[in-house]
């Protein structure tokens, strides 16, 4: 692991009105990688880029840059910079002036304003509009002007909340490419907020998945999404399948009234579980062949695949992805394989989780 950039250790943030908004928070950010806080309103993402920025204090614990503690240092003297959701420009500066805006205060030579200016104008894609009015530009290039204003100032960490949920979903498509291509080039640490699990999974490095003011999951988006540790974060993080069962022994479930194979162990025997199933790692197959029965209630055409609603005989419902459309009313098989189960214990916490995976791992 490289030396940590930031450091988050047992942070709790208390309001003045006594509520609680983050609770026992721990990360580390290593330099130069994608970040994103992933969580519902609320969960307390923006209030931890606020204590990272300096913008607020903690309550209790400790923040860290490069191996020095810096609860105390204001926010102008933090090495970090931060690009807000509704941009924040000046209206009545034309771009050149809104991306200068932190040098000219900072009182640099003007030529090295200019040298400076020009080259993030070039980076997020927009030279020639320095002397354009902030008005005249659509919402994708105010947020590049945003984000320009924010590199030039050489930030070694760049904060973004929620840079793009003001733009429509074609462009914001384009601008997580930007953003993800961007980051890889300047190789800046960026920290991302996000209520948006695809928007995480597809741009981060590593996500962590907030609620209530805790992170519940922490680590890479293929980990999050195919070893969720609770039903908080299966739910969040994808469609799912989730279903009450109980681990008969290593390697065997039971779940829908069934035994199953799959790749989970180390659990309590007859421990109540909950079980995942992703609907993309559901095949349809004939009745007879199923590992499970369903009956096809209603689809939807998604573009790229069929999503379809079952329901087995227990009234379970069931999400399937299928590249072919299946007849309503119709009996199907599933079948899937071991390792599609993901087996969750009930109410995990994350060290639990790894303590046994690494149990595991040493089989
Ligand atoms: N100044 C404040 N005083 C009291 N409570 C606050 C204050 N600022 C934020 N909160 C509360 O702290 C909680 C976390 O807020 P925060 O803005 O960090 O959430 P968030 O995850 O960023 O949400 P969103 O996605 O809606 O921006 C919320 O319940 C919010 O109402």
């Amino acid at each position: 692991m490289e030396k940590p950039i930031i450091e988050l250790k047992q942070i709790t943030k208390r309001y003045d009105d006594g509520f609680t908004a983050l609770e026992n928070i721990n990360m580390t950010i290593e330099p130069g990688k994608f970040y994103s806080l992933l969580g519902p309103s609320g969960s307390g993402k923006t209030t931890i880029l606020r204590i990272i920025a300096g913008f607020t204090d903690a309550s209790e614990g400790e923040v860290w840059f490069e191996g020095k503690k810096i609860n105390a240092l204001p926010a102008n003297q933090r090495k970090v910079n931060t690009v807000f959701q509704n941009y924040a420009l000046f209206p009545h500066m034309d771009v050149f002036d809104n991306v200068a805006f932190g040098l000219t205060l900072k009182k640099m030579p003007k030529k090295e304003i200019r040298e400076r200016v020009v080259n993030a104008l070039k980076v997020v894609q927009l030279p020639g509009y320095a002397n354009r009015e902030i008005s005249e530009l659509s919402g994708g290039q105010q947020q590049r002007v945003a984000i320009a204003r924010a590199i030039v100032n050489e930030p070694k960490v760049l904060l973004l909340d929620e840079p793009l949920s003001a733009l429509d979903m074609k462009l914001r498509k384009d601008m997580q490419y930007e953003l993800r291509e961007l980051q890889q080039r300047l190789k800046i640490t960026f920290i991302f907020v996000t209520h948006d699990q695809e928007e995480a999974l597809a741009m981060s490095d590593e996500i962590f998945v907030m609620n209530d003011g805790k992170v519940l999951q922490s680590g890479t988006p293929v980990d999050i999404y195919d070893e969720p540790i609770n039903h908080f974060v299966a739910n969040f993080i994808g469609e799912s399948n989730i279903l009450p069962g109980k681990m008969v022994q290593d390697f065997e479930v039971q779940f829908v009234g069934k035994s199953f194979e799959c790749a989970d162990a180390g659990m309590r025997p007859n421990e109540k579980v909950e079980v995942v199933l992703r609907p993309e790692d559901l095949d349809i197959t004939t009745p007879e062949q199923g590992k499970l029965v369903v009956k096809v209630d209603t689809q939807l055409f998604r573009g790229d695949h069929f999503e379809i609603v079952a329901y087995d005989d227990d009234e379970n419902e069931w999400l399937i992805h299928s590249t072919n459309p299946v007849k309503d009313g119709k009996q199907i098989g599933l079948t899937f394989e071991p390792e599609d189960i993901h087996v969750m214990r009930f109410g995990e916490k994350e060290t639990d989780f790894d303590a046994r995976l690494e149990q595991y791992e040493e089989e």
